[in-house]
Formats: C-alpha cells, sequence, structure tokens
C-alpha cells in the first residue's frame, strides 16, 4: 500500500536506478552478444552465398564439408545457448535485489484510481492529462499508448468502466500515432472499448465498435459471437421503448434523471467546487471576519501574541499562524514516518477497523512523553485554545499519498458509535496544523459551511465540533481535498469535553448562539 502515502513512494526511486543500472548492463553485454551473433549470421550468409555459386566444388572441398556441418551442430549450440542467456539474464531481475522496495498491482491499481479521482475532482481534461499537462503546465513526460492502455485496463478491473473508455480511446489515438511495438494490439483496445460500452448500456456503441474490431481482424471469435448478441439487446430495448411510447407499459424504465439528487451526491458537487476553489462563503459572514493578534490564556503571549485568522462565525473556525517552526515539523516528521500505518476507519457494521477508499493516507500517533518537542506542541495548543490537554488524544500525523484525500466526515463520534462512550468524553475541538504547503489541491473543506481552507506551512486550523450542550455540530461536516501536486502533510490535535467543564462551560443551549441556518447557501464564483 505503497500508494497510500507520498513519502513511502520515494523509496521505490531507488528500485528505479537499481533496474536502470540492471538494464544499462544488460543492454551492454546484449549489444556484445548481438555483434557476435551478427559475426555468425555473416559467415553463414558469406559460405551459403559461395557454396551456391558452385555446389559440387564447394562440397567437394572436405574443409567445407566439414565447417559446413560444424555450424549446425557445435556452432548452432554455442548460438541457440547465447540467445538463451538473453533471455534469462534479465528474467530475474525482481527476485536478485530482494532489499529494495517494489510496488504491486495494489499499488498500481490505487495509483489509477487516485489519478482518475483528481481529474473528476479538477474537472481535468485526459488528453491534458495524458500530455503531461496540468492545467496548461507542462508537469511531466507525455504519457505513452502503452501508459493509457494500462490505466484503461485497471479502471475496467476496477469496475469503473467510463473511465476505463475514456483513457481506452486515449490510447487509440495514441497507438494509431506512435507506431510502437506493444505487448497488445489495436484489437486489444478496440475490444476494451465496445465492452465498456456495452456494460455501460451503451449497446450501439459496443456494436459499431465491435464492427470496427472485426474490419482489422474478421476472425476474432469473441466479437463475432458478441455481435448478434448486441443486435439482440438492441432490438428488444427498441421494442420496448416503442410500447412505452404507446403507452402500453406500467414500468417506469431506465431514467435515472428524473430523479432528485441525493443528500450525498448533492455533498459531492459542493466539496468537488470547493475543492477547485469556486466557491465563497456569505457576505454576511466575510465581512464580518477580523485578524487579531491572541494575548490572553498565557502570559507568554503578552510577548509574543499569536497571530490569529477568522475564516468563518457560527461555527467559529480560526486559523493560528505561526505556531508550528519548520525545525519541530522536521522532528516530528522523521518521528512519525518510520511508524506509518495506512488510515483506517471503524467499520460502523462490524466495529473493527478496515482501510477505507474514502480515506487514502498513512499516519501514526505520537505522545507527549516521547519527546520534547511534542510535549512542546501540545503545551502550546493548550494556550492558543484555553482547553486543557488533560484528556486529549496523541498527536496524529498524517501524509497523504498520490491523489490522497478524505471525504466528508465529522470529527466528533455519533451516539451509535462505540467511540461516544469514551470516559474522556466526544472530541470537542480539532486542531489541524499544517505541516507542509500543497503545490496544488489538497484544501480542507467545509461542505456545510462552503469555505475552503489551503494549507499554509506552520499554521493551525481551530474549531470546536460541539455544540454547547455537547451534541454534535453538523455544520463542522469537513474533507480533505485530492493532493493534486505536492505531497500533504498534517497533524492533528483532538481534544476531548473531559476537564474543560470550567475552561468551556456547558450549557442547555443545542444550537451555538450565532445560528447560521438563516445565512444563505455559498455561491459560485461568478468572475471565474
Ligand atoms: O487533512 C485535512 O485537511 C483534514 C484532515 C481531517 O479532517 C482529519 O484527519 O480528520
Ligand atoms: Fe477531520
Amino acid at each position: 500500500e505503497l500508494f497510500t502515502a507520498i513519502s513511502e513512494v520515494e523509496p521505490l526511486l531507488e528500485t528505479h536506478k537499481r533496474i536502470i543500472d540492471d538494464l544499462d548492463d544488460y543492454i551492454q553485454k546484449e549489444e556484445k552478444r548481438l555483434h557476435v551473433l551478427k559475426k555468425h549470421l555473416n559467415l553463414y550468409k558469406k559460405e551459403h552465398g559461395m557454396a551456391m555459386e558452385d555446389i559440387p566444388n564447394y562440397l567437394g572441398n572436405p574443409i567445407n564439408a566439414f565447417t559446413l556441418i560444424k555450424r549446425l551442430t557445435t556452432d548452432l549450440d554455442f548460438i541457440e545457448k547465447s540467445i538463451k542467456i538473453g533471455t534469462e539474464y534479465i528474467k530475474n531481475i525482481t527476485v536478485s535485489h530482494a532489499d529494495v522496495k517494489y510496488p504491486t498491482l495494489e499499488d498500481l491499481s490505487g495509483a489509477a484510481q487516485a489519478l482518475t479521482r483528481l481529474q473528476d475532482t479538477y474537472q481535468l481534461d485526459i488528453g491534458e492529462l495524458a500530455e503531461g499537462r496540468l492545467n496548461g503546465v507542462v508537469y511531466s513526460t507525455p504519457m505513452s499508448a502503452g501508459d493509457c492502455y494500462e490505466l484503461g485496463r485497471t479502471l475496467y478491473n476496477e469496475k469503473d468502466f467510463s473511465n476505463s473508455l475514456r483513457w481506452m480511446l486515449e490510447a487509440l489515438r495514441k497507438y494509431k500515432e506512435e507506431n510502437e511495438v506493444y505487448d497488445f494490439t489495436e484489437v486489444d483496445i478496440l475490444e476494451y472499448i465496445s465492452f465498456s460500452h456495452y456494460l455501460l448500456g451503451e449497446v450501439k456503441a459496443a456494436l459499431q465498435w465491435t464492427k470496427k474490431l472485426l474490419a482489422l481482424e474478421p476472425k476474432h471469435p469473441r466479437a463475432r459471437g458478441n455481435v448478434p448478441h448486441f443486435q439482440k439487446t438492441i432490438a428488444e430495448k427498441e421494442a420496448r421503448l416503442k410500447r412505452k411510447r404507446r403507452g402500453e407499459t406500467g414500468e417506469d424504465d431506465e431514467e435515472e434523471d428524473s430523479k432528485p439528487m441525493s443528500y450525498l451526491s448533492k455533498e459531492r458537487k459542493v466539496y468537488e467546487a470547493l475543492c477547485r476553489g469556486e466557491m465563497e462563503i456569505p457576505s454576511e459572514i466575510s465581512r464580518r471576519l477580523k485578524c487579531s493578534y491572541l494575548t490572553e490564556n498565557h502570559p507568554f503571549l503578552k510577548l509574543a501574541p499569536i497571530k490569529m485568522e477568522q475564516m468563518y462565525i457560527g461555527p467559529d473556525i480560526v486559523v493560528f499562524h505561526q505556531v508550528l517552526s519548520d525545525d519541530e515539523i522536521e522532528h516530528i516528521k522523521d518521528m512519525a514516518k518510520p511508524r506509518f500505518k495506512r488510515a483506517v476507519v471503524h467499520d460502523p457494521k462490524t466495529g473493527e477497523l478496515v482501510p477505507a477508499h474514502y480515506r487514502i493516507s498513512k499516519s501514526s500517533w505520537l505522545k507527549d512523553e516521547e519527546s520534547d518537542v511534542v510535549a512542546r506542541v501540545s503545551r502550546r495548543v493548550a494556550d492558543f485554545t484555553g482547553l486543557t490537554m488533560d484528556t486529549a488524544e496523541e498527536l496524529q500525523v498524517v501524509n497523504y499519498g498520490i491523489g490522497g484525500h478524505y471525504e466528508p466526515h465529522f470529527d466528533f463520534a455519533r451516539k451509535e458509535e462505540n467511540a461516544f462512550k469514551k470516559s474522556s468524553g466526544n472530541r470537542i475541538a480539532t486542531v489541524l496544523f499544517y505541516m507542509s504547503e500543497v503545490a496544488q489541491g489538497g484544501a480542507t473543506v467545509f461542505t456545510e459551511l462552503g469555505l475552503s481552507v489551503f494549507p499554509l506551512k506552520n499554521a493551525a486550523v481551530f474549531w470546536l465540533n460541539l455544540h454547547p450542550s455537547g451534541e454534535g455540530d453538523i455544520a463542522t461536516r469537513h474533507a480533505a481535498c485530492p493532493v493534486l501536486r505536492g505531497s500533504k502533510w498534517v497533524s492533528n490535535k483532538w481534544i476531548h469535553q473531559g476537564g474543560q467543564e470550567l475552561l468551556k462551560p456547558c450549557n442547555l443551549e443545542y444550537q451555538r448562539e450565532d445560528v447560521m441556518r438563516k445565512i444563505p447557501r455559498p455561491i459560485p464564483r461568478t468572475s471565474r
């Protein structure tokens, strides 16, 4: 599961270097070998030419007779062996370097799904992406037909047929352009295209593409078998439509579009727009936002106040600037890396911890007792939040992988969850430290508020997850957007209710005082 954290992908460059050296060495040896083989071939040709000019005369010479036989026995043995050596040489390349890391097919599939996620979320154009461009800027070598084909194949195996189809069309375009040798052919690409269409219910298109395939390879058995099946399906569909038009059936057919959008798909749309930075918070809120210096909670803050920036009011979301130094960040990252585990979540049914597709990252937990730096960070959190760390969780350090993200969620535990029953109470507040900037993407977004917070190294976002009554605040629903470019590091300090009784007294109010429900939904930015 290397793909789940960028820091784990880095060692693959060592593996990559080994392969380069091996391949270099192999090609040099191979060139030498081919040189010898070519010499043999030329000799064979020369001798053959001479023999054919005057066969009896040639074979009448006992030396010629001998060398002919030799060329077809021991010399041939040598040639055969030397061809074999070539293929044996590189076969065991992964076995001979057992000490370096190799990605698995699961990694390949994870990376392919990540590309799809990025392409969906940031509305990237496949053609652009395949040319190695992100928003018009060149970032990587263009992808080859083989790269696109592999991506399409992986997505097909993951049953993501619409994206598989898009990459296969790109593979086809490049294949025709390139004239390269691959272990697949145009026919293979066409088969994927037509079958993806079929599985998407686009049977007419499936039939058209199958016909293109048969034009190239008329005897292709699967394609030939599919044609009558596709034709039958099309005919049945048309008959059903006709009956429906005449009002003969009561069934309400395949019209997905007429269904109202579910809460989750609406949230998805907002989430993606927020990730692209395409929403802004209502002006009723933004015009009240202030920046200030925090001087309370600890006498030291009088000398070195913390810069505090309001991001939202009701629920209050603030950013504290420059609350972690670069040295502290490096120290924390170094401590966290060797203990990284893939992010897990509680399966709501079984209560077990399972890796979740909606959270692609690696993380580990650091205790105050382990390091002065970690303890110092905890004390600082107490100072700028005014809350006690007595019942807080350990520091959770997170690195996101390729396209790494965390879909919309609450940080507090719901009543039905086991974590709700903790003696320290629920997670009253979240402090989210940014330990890196992210070149593109990777914002923290609040889907109920229409707020995007873009990572700013050394800063921390802070918010309360609970209403004064202790009830979870639905408006704090948030997510980590996929990392489009770069590596995103954050750490979480989750503060619990226990011990805050005098510092943050609770009351019976269900709602916080500054109710935001009257405030309109976020509006798409028109200036884009
Ligand atoms: O990484 C982020 O921006 C948010 C992370 C988060 O919400 C979490 O870990 O609970
Ligand atoms: Fe969270």
